[in-house]
């Protein structure tokens, strides 16, 4: 039976109800719901851990909010020195939320360090016996689908849950069963968001059992966005009255075999949404599509020519991705990759891998000092990419604006070209001053449609002000004054023309 009520930590426009084609329970509209306008916002959630790596570099209590609001230096709880704090206020919530009651455990076990889910699942034990749930939270999580039917016939999978069941009832001396534990530990599998910073960084797992009823589509309405503990369920399409509300349980923009076993390895169903019954490529009927699924895989046959691109392209990714790679290693096989579909001339640079070459090659780009190149390859998402892949009001794509902007103020200060760039940047006359105030200006006048949270909002309206500000001081009124939009239009010019001079560089080979 579905849940009535929202819980008491949840404003909403929605209620449970039963959804159709065995999706069982969802949510659904109650009143019509703008782009960029709270679907869910729970204020606390269920459980919520960082990453285990994350522990060092994020403060326990407010998921790195205060961090990101300036507040830098850490400091370890005094007890287990397995978790750190911005200060008392962050130390003292976490601890009454939960921390009194694992800190003793975490002493114990150390050096050892729990993993990610079983710190989830002893928190939730934790605080279940200490009955700090209310009657109805619990009543709406133990309503959750857990799919332990299919958990059961998988062996490993099963081992893996009950060897964390049988650990957690261990150190929790809970009285509740290592079956009833178990099924604590498929619900968290199956009804787990990321948890991210207010800049869609992953820190960790949430749950929050209201916004884990939200069903799955490829072609969702609604979008997820963390803001320390907070969590924003955001409308990205209109939402009509009585409307089920769907989010993406996965990255949407791969083709639809790898959406279909993501889908049915972690979730167990078939997703039925518009965007998949198009079939593996949307742009072509389902008779169109089913005779590409069946001609022969030969060389002179476009299709097993860009099967082939795909999957060499995909292995480079990977090679790529592996996180013990040399940056210099993993560079050169992304820049293959890229080099690989852009000399297939079927290829659009928003169909996958394509995006995901780009955006491994600014990460490594980044992590290895070359923002130069960084730039170049961020100016080309911004403008060729993003907006075939992502609706406006996509958080992605304000991300990737911000990425832009920040590069635009470390090359304004000063840039020299390395050998890695795709085009020598001085060939542009660039002038990162404007190109910061366009791209600003852009996301601070679509922030309210955005399905950004509100301390990306804040972040990023203060930096436009702050850059507006410099140049009212210069007597350049950009809002307003004709001459200096020609001078920004000029601007702007510069950078398409950087942006096709590296596009069109980009299917040279790369040497070996
Ligand atoms: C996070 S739960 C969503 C809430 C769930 N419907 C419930 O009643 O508890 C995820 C599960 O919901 C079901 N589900 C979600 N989206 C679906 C879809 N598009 N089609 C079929 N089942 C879906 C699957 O059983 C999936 O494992």
């Amino acid at each position: 039976m579905a849940p009535q009520e929202p819980l008491p930590s949840v404003s909403t426009r929605t209620v449970p109800g039963s959804a159709p084609n065995g999706m069982g329970n969802g949510l659904f509209a109650t009143e019509d719901i703008k782009v960029g306008e709270d679907v869910v916002h729970a204020k606390t959630p269920f459980v919520a851990i960082l990453d285990s790596a994350r522990l060092e570099d994020t403060c326990s209590g407010c998921f790195g909010k205060r961090q990101m609001a300036g507040n830098s230096d850490l400091k370890a709880c005094t007890g287990c020195r397995v978790v750190k704090y911005c200060d008392r206020t962050c130390q003292a919530k976490d601890w009454k939320f939960a921390h009194s009651m694992e800190c003793k455990i975490f002493q114990k076990l150390k050096p050892q360090i729990l993993p990610n889910n079983a710190r989830a699942i002893l928190r939730m034990v934790l605080r279940t016996g200490k009955g700090k749930y209310t009657t109805q939270e619990l009543g709406v999580f133990s309503n959750l689908e857990t799919h332990i039917a299919e958990i059961q016939q998988n062996q490993t999978q099963m081992d893996r849950v009950s060897l964390t069941a049988k650990a957690v009832k261990g150190y929790s001396e809970t009285d509740m069963t290592e079956e009833a534990i178990c099924a604590y530990a498929a619900r968290l599998d199956l009804n787990s968001f990321n948890l991210t910073t207010a800049l869609y960084d992953r820190i960790g797992l949430y749950l929050h059992p209201y916004a884990a009823l939200i069903n799955h589509s490829c072609d969702y309405n609604a979008t997820v966005g963390f803001d320390g503990e907070e969590l924003f369920i955001k409308a990205i399409k209109p939402i009509k009255k009585h409307e089920q509300i769907f989010i993406s349980y996965i990255d949407t923009t791969t083709p639809l075999q790898v959406r279909r076993s993501e889908l049915s390895e972690r979730y167990y169903f078939t997703c039925t949404c518009p965007k998949c019954s198009k079939g593996p490529n949307p742009n072509l009927n389902e008779s169109q599509n089913e005779s590409l699924s069946t001609s022969p895989n030969t060389d002179d046959n476009p299709t097993a020519i860009v099967e082939t691109a795909e999957r060499d392209a995909l292995e480079l990714l990977h090679a790529a991705s592996d996180s013990d790679a040399d940056p210099s290693k993993s560079i050169k096989s992304l820049k293959k990759g890229l080099s690989l579909l852009a000399s297939s001339a079927t290829w659009s640079l928003s169909r996958q891998p394509y995006p995901q070459l780009r955006d491994q090659i600014i990460l490594s780009y980044l992590s290895t000092n070359s923002f130069s190149a960084a730039f170049i390859h961020a100016a080309i998402r911004y403008l060729r990419v993003d907006p075939l892949l992502y609706n406006p009001a996509h958080p992605i794509r304000h991300l990737h604006a911000w990425i832009l902007a920040k590069l635009a103020i470390y090359l304004s200060q000063s840039f020299e070209t390395k050998p890695e760039d795709p085009v020598r940047l001085e060939d542009f006359q660039l002038n990162f001053h404007f190109i910061l105030w366009y791209v600003l200006a852009d996301l601070a006048s679509r922030q309210m449609e955005s399905c950004t949270v509100p301390s990306f909002r804040t972040l990023v309206g203060a930096n436009f002000k702050q850059v507006n500000d410099e140049f009212r001081v210069q007597g350049i009124d950009l809002g307003s004054n004709s001459q200096a939009k020609a001078l920004l239009g000029g601007a702007w010019a510069n950078l398409e023309r950087l942006v096709d001079a590296a596009l069109e560089k980009e299917s040279e080979p790369v040497p070996n």
